[in-house]
């Protein structure tokens, strides 16, 4: 566990009006479709209430795990009393640590800003986490998401949904290979670059994080490990977070024994299953459209230090896609982590060792 810092004793982040509440010191920023809805199910059933979500808002069932409010300005313009209003009161001796687990924040440009402004002084006391996934699947995965909520989606096939996205895209980086395509309001003409697709531009966002936050403020969870070692992911949260490792152990060791209900298999939270696989074209186009953004960011990732969670994944190309890829079935074993230096990326269909197409694609 070297390579995660160790967060000073936890110190409660109290509101100061007059009845105070139990502010969030830990958030989980990102990102959508990576596992957040699994690790935060884990981190407020199996801490004995250290760990606390707050109370629902008018959002409904979603809001106990994401709050919302640092990202979308219709939020953030309910104003200071109301998110406060949404956790628990402070008590004297009260050693809970309040989460806010809303994944859409690292895609808001000014989630960070309006944490810095929310926070002020005490902004140095947050400790973020960034559930990273590789982001084809990633894209994949909210696709499916999508189509829960009717609509234009509803009909779309994943190739109609996904061309005009990759046309606007290229178009962009046609004007200017080095357009971060991110955040969307970038000024004409790259407006809008990369709708959906921006969401695994991690490179870009990770910067705008770094403008108000200290490395090590930051912990990335990398998806593959976190399926594949979900005990020591799990215990790296409660530390970064500031759980004495008593405590996080006894936490661990409860998750290792709590049985595999439905509850659990609902916390995974998966509407891909069951869809089939993405076309090889498609994917490889996305590969070939997200691999620069993933070297920039491997590339300040090590620069800052920044931890990475499970440690052996540290260094390494976590987010490179795996040999025999499948985007509809989230690997298992080891295959992704290789030191930082050596390139796995292929850009051409062609390259991709890839088995039959399911009968299912798109
Ligand atoms: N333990 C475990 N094993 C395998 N896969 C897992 C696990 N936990 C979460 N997942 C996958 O994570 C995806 C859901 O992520 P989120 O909960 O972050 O989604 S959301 O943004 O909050 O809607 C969703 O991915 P897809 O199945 O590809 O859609 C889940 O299957």
């Amino acid at each position: 566990m070297a390579c995660i810092a160790i967060a000073p004793a936890n110190q409660n982040l109290c509101s100061t009006v007059r009845a105070p509440r139990l502010l969030p010191t830990l958030f989980v920023i990102g990102s959508l479709k990576a596992g957040s809805t699994s690790l935060w199910a884990n981190l407020v059933d199996h801490t004995n209430g250290r760990i606390t979500p707050g109370y629902l808002t008018h959002k409904g069932d979603v809001s106990r795990k994401e709050k919302d409010f640092f990202g979308d300005p219709s939020m953030w313009r309910l104003g200071r009393r109301w998110y406060e209003a949404i956790w628990p009161r402070c008590t004297k001796d009260d050693h809970k640590v309040a989460v806010d687990a809303t994944p859409a924040y690292h895609v808001w440009y000014d989630a960070p800003k309006n944490m810095a402004t929310f926070f002020g002084p005490k902004l140095p006391q947050l400790k973020l986490v960034w559930m990273m996934r590789e982001p084809v699947s990633k894209f994949w995965s909210y696709f499916w998401e999508l189509k829960q909520y009717g609509g234009e989606f509803q009909r779309m096939s994943f190739s109609q949904f996904l061309a005009p996205k990759l046309a606007r895209a290229h178009a962009c980086l046609e004007k200017d290979p080095n357009s971060p395509l991110w955040p969307p309001s970038l000024p004409p003409p790259f407006e809008s670059c990369a709708p959906h697709l921006d969401h695994g531009l991690y490179h870009p966002q990770l910067v705008r994080w770094l403008q108000f936050f200290h490395p090590s403020q930051l912990l990335i969870i990398s998806f593959a490990g976190f399926i594949s070692q979900p005990s020591e992911v799990f215990h790296d949260v409660l530390i970064h977070a500031g759980l004495p490792r008593t405590e996080a152990k006894g936490a661990v060791e409860r998750l290792q024994q709590a049985p595999a209900t439905a509850h659990r298999k609902k916390m995974e939270n998966s509407r891909a299953k069951g869809h089939g696989r993405m076309a090889a074209k498609s994917r490889a186009q996305l590969h070939e459209f997200y691999a620069p953004f993933i070297e920039r960011l491997y590339g300040l990732l090590n620069d800052k230090h920044i931890s990475v969670s499970p440690c052996r994944e540290m260094g390494t190309r976590f987010l490179d896609p795996p040999e025999n890829y499948s985007a509809s079935v989230p690997w298992r074993d080891n295959a992704n982590a290789r030191p930082f230096g050596q390139v796995r990326w292929k850009t051409s269909a062609t390259q991709f060792s890839l088995g039959s197409e399911s009968a299912h694609s798109e």
